[in-house]
């Protein structure tokens, strides 16, 4: 416990092969702004002329300097030499050649032209001359850049500073030739050290102070309370090391110095290089052996930490005892089980926060697909004009007796065909679902093998791929079966006679609430009649915005609106009903000119119309539908009305179906396939002796992260030893 000094220094050297500030060193720490005279401090303490000298900054990278005090030789002969950490074992027992090798490393690192790096230069120094020290020289305090410094010089600079770490001792450089007030080691250090209580004052330069003042207020701690003090040093001049004057002789002027001031003379004996280094020595000695304890403690929970990150990252795998097809067998197994059980819903780490997994599929059947269907209006996109040229169509030169079941075929078709879109899309987003599990699957243990973990995605995405063929296909045929048989005799469809009932029934209820009115009105002495003309018919105006006269959920004719605007009320008021209107032969009430009026005479206008015949042909030629017809006729109102019926009833019962069959399909074909058949598939394609390795290839960066680890906790263990020793 004599000395801790050296304790630190090992400690310092065995952290320096880290490169690592995760433990705190005891160490003092010099700083002052450039030119202050920190180089010549230390080489007082040292009592040797080692640092690089010149103008500007020349202090470029941090200096860690560990002074070792060793026995003099037997025969007196100096054994003072000094070891870079750098140049391993090799001794510098020339001074001269220490500052060279500190300037070419310099150089090396922070290049030629006054740039700075904050890369320490490790220097051991054994001497008898000095007493157990470790003290870091930094790069000056610097506001101006010049050279290749950076235009932040200053902050890079301050940055440099280590000071913030609790365990460093500030010495403070301040030349006594300058105003205390201006000087920026003592600026910086309140910063960190506000009490003052790890920071020591140097001033040097009191040779050179104006004739009659004096530095003795600050010497004495009268102007800056620090609870270390101040200590006042005279260092070579440059004259001085121009001239090589040995350092025996600059100390021995600076005890004259002391010794002679009228100011001094009474603290000589707390002034000085000597009484500098011894009490520094003292300071860091009483500071290590706080701190020890704590730093035994700091290295412990390191020691734990690492072991743990260490075994997280599990023992390199491809040496040759390791069972490599054991392992990537392991693997596939664990890889498929998460797979399976992400789709089942048993995974361990569901979220709680999300959807995942196969929620998200019933998700894609009943809220995507479910949503997409119920949306699609049976009749939404079939005017009026469109059902009418159909029902013509379908008759061919005759009129017809009956609603023409052509036409409803001929309507109800690609009806149909506008599920096939959006079934389509539900096996894709069902598809794309599996894939996004897919690559989720196994993400724990397989990032250590990203290789591996690459070609199980690879496998199961071609598997899932391969079935999206064969689902998208099946579910085609599904519509197509739909739409290849009409059956008009499923028990669901409304079918000829029930639209026709309903559309009766309707009526029927149309016709009283006509009645009721007219009596109300008569009753009050109103003479206006309300008649059943003046009720609104169909045409293609009247069609609501989205060009359907009819609502989209019109179900089975259930709802009246058709009735509202299709039925013109005249039928009412000429016919005692409905079917006796719709079957008879009459049907003379048109409203407009429709084409299955008498036509014109070829040579010009019809006598009894008027129409311009050219016009109609023209537009025959054309293709374009028969006319115009703003009106209906009640027939043809009628009919449409009727068709609108059937083909709603029979695409909801088709819908309904199609909504039942398309999930079932995608589950058999897509899902429930790869589900059952990703084990075996990647076992046939990945369990292969001659893969093994490739596929075992761990993440290079987790290899590294490894081997960091390893090296850290080597650290630290030599660390602890080396603590052990002390304590
Ligand atoms: N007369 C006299 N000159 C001194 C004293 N201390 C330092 N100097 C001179 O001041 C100049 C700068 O001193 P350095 O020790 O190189 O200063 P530094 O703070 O290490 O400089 P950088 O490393 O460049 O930041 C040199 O010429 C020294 O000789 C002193 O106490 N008295």
């Amino acid at each position: 416990m004599n000395d801790l000094i050296p304790i630190v220094n090992k400690l310092q050297d065995v952290f320096s092969t880290i490169g690592s500030d995760t433990v705190d060193l005891p160490q003092i720490i010099v700083v002052g702004s450039q030119s202050s005279g920190k180089s010549s401090v230390l080489e007082n303490i040292v009592q040797r002329d080692f640092l690089p000298r010149g103008n500007g900054i020349v202090t470029r990278r941090p200096l860690v300097l560990q002074l070792v005090n060793i026995q003099a030789s037997e025969d007196s002969k100096p054994v003072e030499y000094g070891e870079f950490l750098h140049t391993s074992d090799q001794k510098f027992t020339d001074f001269s050649e220490i500052r060279k090798e500190i300037e070419a490393e310099t150089a090396r690192v922070a290049g030629q032209n006054k740039g700075i790096s904050r890369s320490p230069i490790h220097l051991k120094i054994f001497s008898p001359n000095v007493l157990n020290l470790t003290l870091v020289d930094l790069p000056g305090l610097t506001k101006i850049p010049i050279g290749d410094q950076p235009t932040d010089i200053e902050k890079q600079t301050r940055s440099l500073q280590n000071i913030q770490n609790k365990c460093s001792i500030i010495l403070a450089v301040s030349p006594a030739n300058v105003d205390l007030v201006n000087s920026e080691s003592l600026k910086l250090a309140k910063q960190v050290d506000s009490e003052g209580k790890r920071t020591i004052g140097v001033l040097t330069k009191l040779d050179l102070m104006d004739a009659g003042t004096n530095a003795l207020e600050v010497l004495t701690g009268r102007v800056i309370p620090l609870k270390l003090g101040f200590i006042g040093v005279v260092n070579r001049s440059q004259q001085d090391i121009i001239g090589n004057k040995p350092m025996t002789e600059a100390l021995k002027a600076e005890s004259e110095f002391f010794k002679r001031h009228s100011a001094y003379r009474s603290i000589a004996s707390r002034c000085g290089t000597p009484f500098l280094t011894k009490i520094l020595n003292h300071i860091l000695m009483n500071h290590i052996r706080e701190r020890l304890p704590d730093m035994k403690a700091r290295i412990n929970s390191l020691i734990s930490q690492t072991t743990q990150e260490l075994l997280s990252y599990g023992d390199p795998v491809l040496d040759e005892k390791t069972n490599k097809g054991a392992l990537v067998l392991k693997l596939i197994t664990k890889f498929s089980n998460d797979f399976v059980s992400s789709i089942d819903g048993t995974a361990l780490d569901i979220s709680t926060k999300e959807l995942c997994g196969g929620a998200r599929i019933y998700y894609i059947f009943n809220n995507i697909f479910g949503a997409a269907l119920e949306s699609i209006s049976p009749c939404g996109n079939l005017s009026v004009q469109d059902i009418r040229t159909a029902i013509r169509n379908s008759t061919g030169p005759r009129p017809s007796l009956f609603v023409p079941e052509i036409a409803f075929d001929l309507l109800v078709k690609p009806q149909i065909l506008l599920l096939e879109q959006p079934s389509l899309r539900c096996v894709e987003l069902v598809h794309e679902e599996l894939t996004k599990i897919c690559h989720s699957s196994g993400n724990q243990e397989l990032g250590r093998y990203p290789r591996l973990h690459a070609k199980l995605v690879e496998v199961v995405s071609d598997l899932l791929r391969e079935r999206l063929n064969p689902t998208s296909s099946y579910v085609e045929s599904l519509i197509s079966i739909q739409r290849a048989y009409v059956n008009t005799n499923h028990p669901d469809f409304i079918g000829g006679a029930g639209a026709m009932s309903d559309l009766v029934r309707k009526s029927e209820k149309k016709r009283r609430e006509f009645e009721k009115l007219n009596r109300r009105a008569n009753m009050g002495g109103n003479m206006t009649h309300i008649s059943p003309l003046s009720g609104p018919s169909i045409s293609s105006k009247d069609e609501s915005q989205d060009g359907s006269p009819l609502s989209d959920k019109e179900s089975s004719g259930s709802k009246d609106l058709g009735l509202q605007n299709g039925i013109s009320n005249n039928a009412w008021a000429q016919r005692e009903s409905f079917l006796t209107y719709f079957f008879g032969a009459g049907n003379k009430s048109d409203r407009t000119i429709l084409p299955d009026q008498p036509l014109p005479n070829r040579n010009g206008t019809s006598a009894k119309t008027g129409i311009d015949m050219g016009e109609l042909e023209r537009k025959l030629d054309n293709g374009a539908i028969v006319d115009d017809a703003i009106h209906l006729t009640d027939r043809e109102e009628m009919e449409i009305q009727l068709i609108r019926s059937l083909i709603t009833s029979y695409f909801n019962l088709v819908r309904k179906t199609i909504q039942d069959l398309v999930p079932k399909a995608i589950m058999h074909l897509l899902v429930n396939y790869s589900r059952e058949s990703v084990q075996n598939r990647l076992v046939s394609e990945l369990y292969k002796e001659e893969l093994f390795v490739d596929l075992l290839q761990e993440d290079e960066n987790l290899a590294s992260r490894r081997q960091n680890c390893k090296t850290m906790l080597d650290v630290y263990r030599k660390a602890f030893e080396i603590m052990n020793e002390a304590m």
